[in-house]
């Protein structure tokens, strides 16, 4: 696909036949990066549509965190190019980054200073914050990740989940176009999870983009409207939520109270399906849902209610990544 700059800088891509074209907040083409003999990530396109929550996922070393390090300027690619608001980084980070907030690893926070202390700090630094302006928007940024109570307490004594509020607070210090968060709730108790998916649902409501990688399905299926999917350093499958959850198997979710009949009835028809505990999901790739109420009709089963089942984005993943055995999430949620 072929890629234009706007009047903005923003990247438009020339997709074909498309009226109204999504304008890029961030782009990657071809991107690369080598480390010694380990391949990173291998030739990466990833679309950010500008307004969009992107979730990236993948597996544990799937080159999720290398390819938002490239993205921001903090690793120059082998190969390939990315840019972040219409600015090739890291050449043209200087341009860029005053517009976008990030959570990364290691933020780099003084441990002998306070959090409130290391917020001033990094505040001063902001080319869009007036020295009037820095000790209110400091204030502001730590009461909207909660941690004006341990403000006054030592960076070095900060546990897990504090050290990421304090590095939420610094990407919000000041208002921005696009917003990067890599593994935002990780370490965080699940009133830290709600109130990290409430600032993101807050920064799309004020039309930020925001780009978050995450290993949670479920985190991801709540707050983004866009998934990237990376699998051994490479996007196997992007697009929006919505879309890439309807491309599965299609199926249709029918309520009965007379499950055991309906998959009898279908199997004698030559279509599968299968009980589960939504119902009876029956696999509508061989046959069409008309086709399915009439044998259940003709076969006396009493049809309730039938729905078009959605993939889910556990059955996607399933599909797109191959299973390792030893990434089994450990905390009982759905990762990958
Ligand atoms: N600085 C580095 N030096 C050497 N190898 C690296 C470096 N950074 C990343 N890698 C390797 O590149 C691969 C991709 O790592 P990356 O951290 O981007 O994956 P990830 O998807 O973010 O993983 P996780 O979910 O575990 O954070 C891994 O095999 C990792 O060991």
């Amino acid at each position: 696909m072929s890629t234009a700059l706007d009047a903005s800088g923003v990247a438009v891509p020339a997709t074909a036949g498309a009226a109204t074209p999504a304008r890029l907040a961030a782009r990657t083409r071809g991107l690369r990066k080598v480390y010694g003999s380990t391949v990173a990530v291998d030739g990466v396109d990833l679309d950010v549509p500008e307004g969009s929550v992107l979730g990236m996922l993948g597996p544990n070393g799937s080159g999720k965190t290398t390819t938002i390090r490239m993205l921001l300027g903090l690793v120059r690619p082998t190969e390939g190019e990315a840019q972040l608001l219409g600015h090739t980084m890291p050449d043209e980070a200087g341009r860029a980054l005053p517009d976008v907030g990030a959570l990364v690893e290691g933020p780099g926070f003084h441990p002998f200073l306070s959090g409130r202390e290391n917020l001033l700090r990094l505040a001063a630094a902001e080319p869009r914050l007036s020295r009037a302006k820095i000790a209110g928007a400091v204030r502001d940024a730590l009461e909207r990740v909660g941690l004006t109570g341990a403000a006054g307490r030592r960076y070095r004594g900060y546990s897990l989940g504090m050290k990421q509020r304090l590095g939420l607070a610094a990407a919000l210090l000041v208002p921005r176009r696009m917003v990067v968060l890599d593994e935002p709730t990780n370490g965080l108790d699940p009133a830290g999870t709600r109130e990290v998916r409430e600032i993101i649902a807050e920064l799309h409501s004020a039309g930020v983009t925001v780009l978050v990688s995450s290993h949670l399905l479920a985190e991801v299926e709540a707050t983004c409207t866009h998934v990237a999917v990376l699998h051994g350093g490479t996007v196997v499958a992007q697009g929006e939520l919505a879309e890439l959850l309807d491309s599965g198997n299609p199926a249709l979710l029918v309520s009965t109270p007379d499950g055991a009949a309906a998959v009898n009835a279908l199997r004698e028809r030559r279509i599968t399906s299968r009980l589960t505990p939504e119902g009876v999901r029956v696999d509508l790739t061989a046959t069409t849902p008309p086709e399915v109420l009439e044998t259940l009709v003709r076969a006396g089963v009493a049809v309730h209610e039938a729905n078009r089942a959605r993939t889910g984005l556990e059955d996607l993943f399933a599909r797109l990544t191959q299973p390792e055995p030893d990434s089994v999430p450990e905390d009982g949620e759905a990762g990958v």
